[in-house]
């Protein structure tokens, strides 16, 4: 029995020794874990390869998004599968004028929508699949020592050989499939804490159509040389200079204005435009320390904005005392010594509070061992709030002031929401043609304004399928429109006085009227009166 017990643990032995010297010499494997980027392209390669139909063992669900990203391009929330599962463009389906239509339209996306795609990623265990002729092992595992079944995910690829040249490839196939889905989208990162544990780490929380910066209404030489300013910090030579001067090769911006003033819109702007991804993170959560800050400022990508938004909020305006300030002046020149001689005693009550600190937040930002590369914008509502260290060159560079609307915002706020744009056509009403002489004309007649005409959405996509053919009469009527509405913009600044509103507010009234300028013009005394009122009351309470 001793003799069967020993052949038996020696046989199993040598099965697992010949096994070991198999994988190492006969076999290649990647492995892939699901905290990196490259668990989400894998698996949103592979749900969409033909043998994900054929398997009979596979995880199914409609949302999965512990592991794949949120991603949406309408406003409810996906799951990053969004565009195979659910075509945005058949939301872009015009229905027609008729309001029976519009019920038809209606009733076909809800019911798509409760009949949300089921996905399907390879189970637990062993699959074997062919790409490019040869086979892959794919190992899909989860840790043992956690109960967490979807914070410690592994993925593991083998295929025959020592070399892994069609791993690397199949890799690359499933990161290219998933950027392409992007194209120009400004994708947004969040910091998150993990599942389990304390550390935080970044999630890809949403990506949207980039907004032209040529909507963002501010002073044009104000936004010229925000955009200038990152452009020139990007350019190749910024960074040599830097790195030559031994300057940390950082940029910070401070946009500080108002709320609803377009802070956040410049940035995400100037990031579409850049093609950068934005990384936005929460002071706030309780849960953030030093250490998490600075693991996620560390996983940064080379080229990133960072936005903190609403940095007033976050704990971080307690005043470091003079001892920090002083330092800051004396180590101007070198901003990383600057946190080094911080006297803790003067912040007794950031010792204490939970989440991240003042002291936390400038070492990261600008610290011996802070991140380079990135771009870090933080938004406020109160400048004066915020302590001189956090404003010090180095760490705020430039500072971009948001406020109420002038005369001309007003215009271009108006212009811009109803303005027709040659995408606009197929969707929204059209206006009525417009003579030379009513839009020359200053005074405005309601039989001008934008209305419904259902014959001439259909001449409109008629003209749109024949799109190679110039279409001189549709821009001529365009123009003309155009013309009309600086006319209207003109007057309805004329009626909102300038200095007293936030854009937020006037884009916000003007929605109220979105097809109907003219009822904005009407409306708009009024609502001025009654904003008036309104923050009256407030003031009173
Ligand atoms: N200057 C602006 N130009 C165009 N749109 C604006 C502008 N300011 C605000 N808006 C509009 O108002 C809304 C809120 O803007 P945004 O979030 O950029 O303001 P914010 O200043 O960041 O506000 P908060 O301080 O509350 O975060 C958006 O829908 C945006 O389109």
């Amino acid at each position: 029995m001793i003799g069967l017990a020993l052949f038996g643990a020696s046989i199993r032995y040598s099965i697992n020794q010949l096994t070991d010297l198999c994988k190492e010499y006969l076999v290649s494997t990647a492995e892939i874990r699901i905290e990196d980027e490259v668990f989400t392209y894998f698996m949103y390669w592979i749900s969409r390869q033909p043998h994900m139909k054929r398997t009979n063992r596979f995880i199914a669900g409609v949302r999965m998004s512990d592991y794949y990203d949120s991603d949406s391009d309408s406003e409810d929330e996906d799951d990053g599968f969004g565009d195979e599962f659910l075509d945005d463009e058949d939301d872009d389906e015009e229905p027609s004028s008729s309001s029976g239509s519009f019920d038809d339209y209606w009733a076909k996306i809800i019911s798509r929508d409760k009949y949300k795609e089921v996905r399907f990623t390879p189970a637990l265990g062993r699959h074997i699949f062919w790409y490019q002729g040869q086979p892959i092992m794919l190992e899909r595992r989860h840790q043992s020592d956690t109960a967490k079944l979807l914070a410690s995910e592994k993925v593991f690829l083998s295929c025959l050989g020592r070399n892994p040249a069609v791993l690397k490839k199949m890799l690359a196939d499933a990161q290219q499939a998933y950027v392409e889905r992007d194209g120009s989208r400004t994708i947004i990162y969040r910091g998150q804490r993990r599942w389990s544990g304390n550390s935080f780490y970044w999630v890809r929380c949403m990506a949207r159509a980039p907004r032209p910066l040529s909507t963002v209404v501010l002073d044009q030489e104000q936004k010229q040389a925000f955009v200038d300013d990152i452009k020139e910090y990007l350019h190749p030579r910024t960074r040599r200079w830097y790195s030559n001067r031994g300057i940390p090769y950082r940029r910070g911006y401070l946009l500080h204005g108002p709320p609803g003033t377009g802070k956040t819109s410049l940035c995400f702007a100037a990031a579409g435009m850049l093609g950068l991804k934005i990384y936005l993170l929460n002071l706030n959560s309780k849960a953030l320390d030093e250490d998490s800050l600075m693991s996620l400022f560390a996983d940064l990508p080379r080229r990133c904005i960072v936005l903190l938004e609403d940095v007033d909020t976050a704990g971080v305006t307690h005043s470091r005392g003079k001892t920090a300030t002083t330092n800051d002046v004396s180590n101007a020149d070198d901003p990383t010594k600057a946190d080094e001689t911080i006297d803790l005693d003067t912040l007794p009550d950031e010792a204490e509070k939970d989440g991240i600190t003042l002291s936390g937040l400038l070492n990261v930002i600008d610290g011996v061992a802070a991140s380079e590369g990135r771009i870090l914008v933080m938004t406020t509502n109160h400048e004066d709030k915020l302590d001189a260290a956090l404003l010090r060159p180095g760490r705020v560079d430039m500072s971009i002031t948001f406020g109420f609307t002038s005369r001309a915002d007003i215009e271009e706020l108006f212009s811009s929401i109803y303005i027709t744009m040659e995408r606009d056509l197929p969707r929204m009403p059209l206006a009525q043609p417009l003579s030379n002489s009513s839009a020359k004309s200053a005074s405005i007649s309601s039989d001008t304004v934008v209305v419904e005409k259902p014959e001439s959405i259909k001449e409109v996509n008629d003209k749109e399928k024949e799109e190679e053919r110039p279409n001189k009469e549709l821009q001529q009527r365009l123009e003309s429109l155009r013309a009309h509405i600086s006319l209207m913009a003109s007057e309805f600044a004329s009626i909102v006085p300038s200095g007293e509103f936030t854009a937020a507010e006037i884009q916000g009234y003007l929605l109220n009227h979105k097809d109907r300028p003219e009822k904005a013009i009407a409306g708009a005394e009024a609502w001025v009166q009654s904003v008036r009122e309104k923050r009256r009351a407030r003031e009173e309470n």
